[in-house]
């Protein structure tokens, strides 16, 4: 066995893997193309002479296999979005002598319409499922899963995980990363896989309430509780998301006298409405969110130290867009299809200096902002392929370049820094593929590097 592996390694592969219908890759310990099937070739529309040896991200859209080799662990049936659609596909690392060599990708599915074509008998499952999923949607009040969340990169695939373990239990979970990042997204999914997930779903905006009606908000009132209130009462978050979950979102913001009183439903499991003599039992879980550094909060006494330590069992920090490049390919292209779907326009893709632009820039409104960017862009494009020009300036690389007094040497560095910034990006920090990219000698890329301290 051993003989024949060894003499005839190659022909053995392509055996195997040649005459399949599914598409194979091999990636080596860097991520390197060591081997593509037919199929996978035609699927991509690329020579297959060509591809040994190119990087696999250069070859497969949004692929993680170069990830997979790093770390050494097998990924199943994950969606992939590639050429406008999702695939199902298997990446596993290979072993040998005790250490990862490189992995084996697989996809299963090329589009979840061959899936479900090939499963014609689980379809209408599937549909059924949908219709139930739809309806629960309006009964819990929750309108996103993990499964909304697009991402590529290795720091929302952990923070992905993290949520899997932690959903099923009841703890209190505080959300934190700046605004637009997904934190909703995020407690929407945790309560989706949870118990509670038949309850309700309830989300209290603590900024968006002025201070003087908050507490009613929360807590609800009796009738007759001050002059004004409604007929009957009126019950509170807290009482609507019994047995559920109440994502408090800018917690950051919540007044100290409410404060104390959610320590108390927290400690107690009961609270009093406005007005009202008896304590009332509720079941909460709470998920809270905030941009704020809640622990400077508590140093200048606006947040309490004790309703912290309540809320923080478990915290899960939301990366900002631009500490996860590989994300911003596969969210432009999901977003764009949004938005085309709600507009009804044509629009397919973007122009390669589009993705450009949008790796140099640092978007300070995280996914929030590149969505509306790309709903502006759809809007004003005359074209199929969004381009440089539909963008608004303040993103565009030479938008420095036009509006400051610079002197030419100043401005020449500041382009030379973006450029190998982006160039670095592209190819995940290999100084060897970048210098090779901007056709310049290894150590004069590692000169400029250290120059702009990259
Ligand atoms: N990974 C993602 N995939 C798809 N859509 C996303 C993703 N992250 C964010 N979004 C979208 O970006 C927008 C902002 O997300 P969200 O409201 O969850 O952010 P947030 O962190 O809660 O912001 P804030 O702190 O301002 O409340 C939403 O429209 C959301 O659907």
């Amino acid at each position: 066995m051993l003989e024949i592996l060894e003499n005839y390694r190659d022909g053995i592969l392509e055996t195997i893997f040649g005459n399949v219908n599914h598409c194979v890759v091999v990636v080596d310990r860097d991520g390197f193309v060591s081997y593509m099937n037919d199929s996978y070739c035609d699927f991509l529309e690329v020579d297959k002479k060509l591809v040994p040896g190119k990087h696999v991200t250069e070859v497969i859209e949004n692929t993680r296999m170069h990830l997979v080799v790093q770390t050494e662990k097998e990924e199943i049936a994950d969606l992939q979005y590639i050429r406008g659609n999702y695939m199902i596909a298997h990446r596993i690392p290979l072993r040998a002598d005790g250490k990862v060599v490189g992995a084996l990708g697989m996809v299963l599915f090329r589009d979840t319409e061959e899936w479900l074509k090939l499963n014609s008998h689980i379809r209408d499952l599937l549909l059924e499922l949908e219709t139930y999923r739809n309806q629960m949607k309006k009964l819990s009040g929750v309108s996103y899963s993990l499964h909304d969340i697009v991402s590529s990169s290795s720091e929302m695939h952990l923070l992905k995980d993290k949520i899997k373990k932690v959903a099923p239990g009841n703890v209190s979970v505080l959300l934190r990363g700046e605004s637009g990042t997904g934190k909703e997204l995020f407690a929407h999914s945790i309560h989706h896989l949870s118990e509670r997930n038949t309850k309700p779903f309830v989300k209290v905006n603590c900024a968006a309430i002025p201070e003087h009606l908050l507490e009613s908000e929360l807590f609800g009132y009796q009738e007759g509780a001050f002059t004004g209130a409604k007929k009957g009462g009126k019950p509170g978050k807290f009482q609507l998301a019994n047995g559920g979950t109440l994502f408090l979102d800018e917690i950051g913001d919540m007044p100290l006298q409410a404060q104390v009183k959610i320590l108390r439903v927290l400690q107690e499991g009961e609270m009093d409405a406005i007005g009202s003599v008896h304590p009332q039992k509720v079941d909460v879980r709470i998920i809270a969110a905030t941009n704020q550094p809640l622990e400077g909060l508590i140093e200048v006494q606006k947040f309490r130290e004790d309703l912290f330590y309540r809320i923080n069992v478990v915290q899960v920090d939301v990366p900002p867009l631009r500490k996860r490049p590989e994300d911003l390919r596969v969210l432009a292209k999901y977003l764009l299809e949004k938005v085309t779907q709600l507009t009804g326009k044509r629009v397919i893709d973007f122009e390669e200096t589009v993705y450009d632009c949008f790796l140099q820039y640092h978007w300070p409104g995280n996914v929030r902002e590149l969505e509306n960017v790309i709903e502006a862009a759809v809007h004003l494009t005359s074209n199929e392929m969004i381009e440089l020009d539909d963008l608004p300036d303040h993103i565009k690389p030479d938008a420095y370049l036009l509006h400051d007094q610079q002197s030419l040497k100043a401005i020449m560095e500041t382009t030379e820094r973006q450029v190998i910034e982006r160039t670095l990006k592209k190819v995940q920090g290999d100084k060897t593929k970048a210098a090779e990219l901007l056709r310049i000698g290894k150590s004069s890329l590692y000169d400029k590097v250290k120059k702009y301290g990259l």
